[in-house]
């Protein structure tokens, strides 16, 4: 049976490109697309919005309204718009592929809840080379990590509001973890003025926003006389979208329980 999928923020960078890969992959189908209460989109096509032409599936603004159209939500929008698509999800038996990042402890305490009751993948980046680097940074963490420096360096387009990105934090808890370190603790999110010597346990943050970058990041693990840079860099917004329709073709076999795409892509015994 064809998964039927819908997009909330379709006219979205990443809802638009969305649209354009649940269109190319073959046993899902889009069922609907929705934008935010009083959007200018509402009603338009969403094909024409990402550039494909009339695919007669007008843009909506009431899940409810429509909820017999879909078995999962794609959600990429901000937190406080995936909060109420994690209610609507919970109330209505629907599962969730979600890659909105920027959320606070309260959020990700209430999309742990959600999990309780629907099957959701959660993931910072749905790249399948950013989630084969988080491995490769846990390899290098137990190699080099309690001596050498770490610093996370990210950039990303000029229109990014949460900082640092939701990669670059995975990437610092993938290394934490692997060092019994807490980025509560241990990381190090700005520096500026008389800002002290860097702690061996410190793990940096550093972030560059600019024009049109889609997604990089290094990680440096540096020692007195050499260091290893461990580097991801996105060309395309389609690795993310291309990874949320594979997430969600692999969630509609569960049931309930909170994923990420380490589990879709069945990397953890690397
Ligand atoms: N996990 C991953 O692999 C990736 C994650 N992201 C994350 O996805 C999110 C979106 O990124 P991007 O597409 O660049 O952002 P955009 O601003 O281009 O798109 C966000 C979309 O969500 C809509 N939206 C905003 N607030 C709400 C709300 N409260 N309720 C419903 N819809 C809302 C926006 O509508 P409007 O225009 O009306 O505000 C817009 O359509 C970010 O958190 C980003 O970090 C991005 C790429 C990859
Ligand atoms: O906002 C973006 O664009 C991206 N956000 C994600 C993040 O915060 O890590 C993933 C990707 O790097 C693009």
């Amino acid at each position: 049976m064809t998964l039927k999928l819908a997009i909330v923020g379709a006219g979205g960078r990443m809802g638009r490109q969305l649209i354009q890969a649940v269109q190319a992959a073959e046993g899902v189908e889009l069922g609907a697309a929705f934008e935010r209460k009083g959007s200018s989109l509402i009603g338009a096509d969403a094909g024409e919005l990402a550039g494909l032409g009339e695919l007669g599936i007008k843009v909506a603004e009431d899940l409810t309204a429509e909820k017999d159209k879909f078995d999962i939500i794609i959600d990429f929008t901000r937190p406080e718009g995936s909060l109420e698509h994690i209610k609507f999800c919970v109330a209505n038996n629907k599962k969730l592929i979600l890659g909105t990042t920027g959320f606070d402890d309260a959020g990700k305490q209430a999309i742990g809840k959600a999990a309780e009751k629907t099957a959701i993948v959660f993931a910072s980046n749905y790249s399948v080379g950013v989630n084969l680097v988080f491995k490769l940074l846990e390899k290098a963490a137990k190699v080099m990590g309690d001596y050498s420096d770490i610093e996370i360096i990210e950039a990303h387009h000029r229109h990014k509001v949460d900082a640092p990105s939701g990669t670059a934090l995975s990437m610092g808890e993938h290394i934490a973890k692997t060092l019994g370190r807490d980025l509560k603790v241990n990381g190090v999110f700005s520096r500026e003025g008389i800002t002290g010597e860097r702690k061996r346990t410190d793990i940096g943050f550093s972030t560059i926003r600019a024009a049109d970058v889609v997604g990089e990041h290094t990680v440096w693990f540096a020692d007195i006389g050499e260091r290893v840079e461990i580097s991801h860099k996105a060309s395309s917004r389609m690795t993310f979208a291309n990874g949320a329709v594979r997430a969600a073709k692999w969630l509609a076999n569960k049931q309930i329980g909170l994923f990420d795409m380490t589990d879709v892509l069945d990397l953890n015994n690397l």
